[in-house]
């Protein structure tokens, strides 16, 4: 007999599959606090959660019989995915159950902060009839910006059209044709922020998008605009977005979500006379609760019971003997997808991945997976693995070709991982395991490099003049970043060249931008490999 414990409050009629199981017995205990779950979790044989319950590797630990943990939701924030994977549980979510209804919610957070429909209330109800502290503005011809266009983004677009709304869309996948299809122009964050009169974030919270609208995004933001965040806390600076509404640059703002969760009593959000917020309810309704529940138990009655199932978000075992060729180079493998990922400016089209030398005569798919996962994480989040790197390229219209070559000048292993823009841009990393000195990076696009894939590396492009590699070594030394090593390439003596630097620690976006101003420096950017 299974035992599934139920910890948060979950639809009944989503898990009645469950609960009428003869294989199965369901307990329900919500609310229970990180020390009354690891009392109890070593019973059970998977875990149903929705936000509240944060599922933490103390947890996992003692739940030594945890095959699987559902999350009745879209966001896995709340799950310590990594220790999931490293203790073999599967995490499996439920994406679509809940996309029209954060999208319905995030429209009526829209209209409401148009036409203050909660201070009209407020005040209505405490006895004041007051008709002209409330003057708001339509939606039809005004400028919505969506920032994520996936599932919920999309509709909220969708929905936009039909109120008359222009709408302006950036996705680091959207393409020209997928915007058109959609009756969205694609822009550039920048071009939102300048001309949008609405706009509403629906991405993942990743260390790129955390923080994507704060001081300098106002600084240049349109007067006036209106802000909706139902996607994550943190997404938009906080702070910052206060400080933007006092100064008179954001008309007002809807939240529903928080950077902490929930907020603090003294939370500036909280009775701020232009700031509306509910309490992380954008999937609350009765049909996305029944949807994302009947979702994740059907699921996890078949991972129980072990036949196929779907929406994994961490990894599965791989086979023993697959593991045991194929694991030295799963770091390197998305490592390399990664890097090319940070290194290319435009909506990745194809990636090529080349097998040469000794990978050319094995089943290579499980490392094509890490990656693919290296390259789309970048802008999908930690949502991405090697479970469903595949499906995530495909549905993002990602095409992913994988060639070999038995034979490499110079190296007995050798992995290219090419990616193509719509645009045409291509860019081009390649690496390989050396016996004795591990990973190393040994080719960027045309150029010849000996690099290991450490941390944090600089990657410079400049004009190959004397002087170069001082000024830059001056600078991060004044800055207290210290060089671990060096690398530079070039064509041509005096032409095109590259310097790759690993340092020690995260450079400050302010070197960055002290470095690209250096004479002959062309570019400097932060490859950040973790
Ligand atoms: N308030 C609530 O109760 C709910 C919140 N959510 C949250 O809403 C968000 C969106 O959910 P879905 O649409 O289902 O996810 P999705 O994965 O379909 O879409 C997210 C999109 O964000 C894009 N993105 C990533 N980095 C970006 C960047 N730097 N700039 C612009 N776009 C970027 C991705 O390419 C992707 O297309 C998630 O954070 C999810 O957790 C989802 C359901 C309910
Ligand atoms: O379960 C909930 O209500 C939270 C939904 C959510 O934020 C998600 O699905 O990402």
């Amino acid at each position: 007999m299974y035992k599934v414990l139920v910890s948060d409050p979950i639809s009944d009629m989503g898990i009645q599959q469950l609960m009428d199981a003869s294989d199965v017995t369901v307990d329900k205990n919500t609310g229970l606090t990180e020390d009354e779950l690891v009392a109890i979790i070593g019973e059970y044989d998977a875990l149903l959660v929705r936000s509240q319950t944060k599922v933490t590797e103390r947890i996992m630990s003692a739940g030594t019989r945890l095959k699987v943990i559902g999350r009745a939701g879209v966001g896995v924030d709340n799950i310590d995915l990594e220790a999931a994977t490293q203790r073999g549980i599967i995490v499996i979510n439920a994406p679509d159950g809940n996309t029209i209804t954060t999208c319905e919610h995030t429209f009526a957070m829209m209209m409401a902060l148009a036409r203050h429909i909660p201070q009209a209330y407020a005040k209505t109800i405490g006895g004041t009839w007051d008709r002209k502290s409330f003057l708001g503005v339509e939606l039809r011809n005004k400028t919505l910006g969506v920032l994520g266009m996936g599932r919920i983004g999309s509709e909220v677009a969708k929905r936009a059209k039909a109120f008359g709304m222009n709408i302006l869309g950036y996705d680091p996948f959207l393409t020209e044709d997928r915007a058109a299809k959609q009756g969205v122009k694609l822009a550039s964050v920048d071009e939102i922020i300048r001309n949008a009169d609405f706009m509403t974030v629906h991405t993942p919270l990743t260390p790129e998008t955390r923080h994507m609208i704060s001081k300098p995004q106002f600084e240049v933001m349109k007067k006036g605009m209106r802000i909706i965040n139902c996607a994550r806390g943190g997404v938009i600076d906080e702070l910052a977005l206060v400080k933007a509404i006092d100064e008179g640059i954001v008309a007002g703002a809807a939240f529903d979500v928080f950077e902490a969760e929930p907020p603090a009593q003294d939370h500036p959000f909280l009775n701020h006379p232009k700031i509306i917020v509910t309490p992380h309810l954008g999937a609350s309704t009765v049909e996305a609760q029944e949807n994302v529940a009947i979702d994740v138990s059907e699921q996890v009655l078949h991972i129980l019971r072990d036949e196929p199932f779907k929406n994994a978000v961490n990894m599965p075992p791989v086979a023993p003997s697959v593991m045991n060729k194929l694991q030295p180079y799963f770091g390197l493998g998305e490592k390399l997808g990664s890097f090319a990922a940070q290194i290319t400016t435009q909506a990745v089209r194809e990636i090529h991945v080349e097998y040469a030398g000794d990978l050319s005569e094995d089943d290579t798919q499980p490392l094509t997976r890490y990656i693919l996962k290296g390259v789309l994480r970048r802008h999908l989040g930690s949502d991405v693995n090697i479970v469903n790197s595949m499906h995530l390229a495909k549905s993002r219209d990602v095409g992913f070709v994988v060639t070999k070559a038995p034979a490499t000048k110079g190296f007995t292993n050798l992995i290219s991982v090419t990616l193509k823009t719509q645009d045409g841009e291509e860019r081009r990393v390649a690496g390989t395991l050396l016996t004795g000195y591990g990973e190393r990076v040994v080719r960027l696009d045309q150029f010849p490099v000996d690099v290991a894939p450490d941390a944090y590396q600089l990657l410079i492009s400049h004009n190959d003049k004397p002087g170069i590699i001082g000024r830059v070594g001056t600078l991060l030394g004044q800055n207290d970043v210290n060089i671990a090593s060096m690398q530079v390439g070039r064509k041509v003596i005096g032409g095109e060249a590259i310097m790759i630097l690993t340092v020690d620690k995260a450079v400050p976006k302010n070197v960055l931008i002290e470095l690209a101003g250096l004479p002959d420096l062309n570019t400097a950017q932060e490859i950040v490999l973790e």
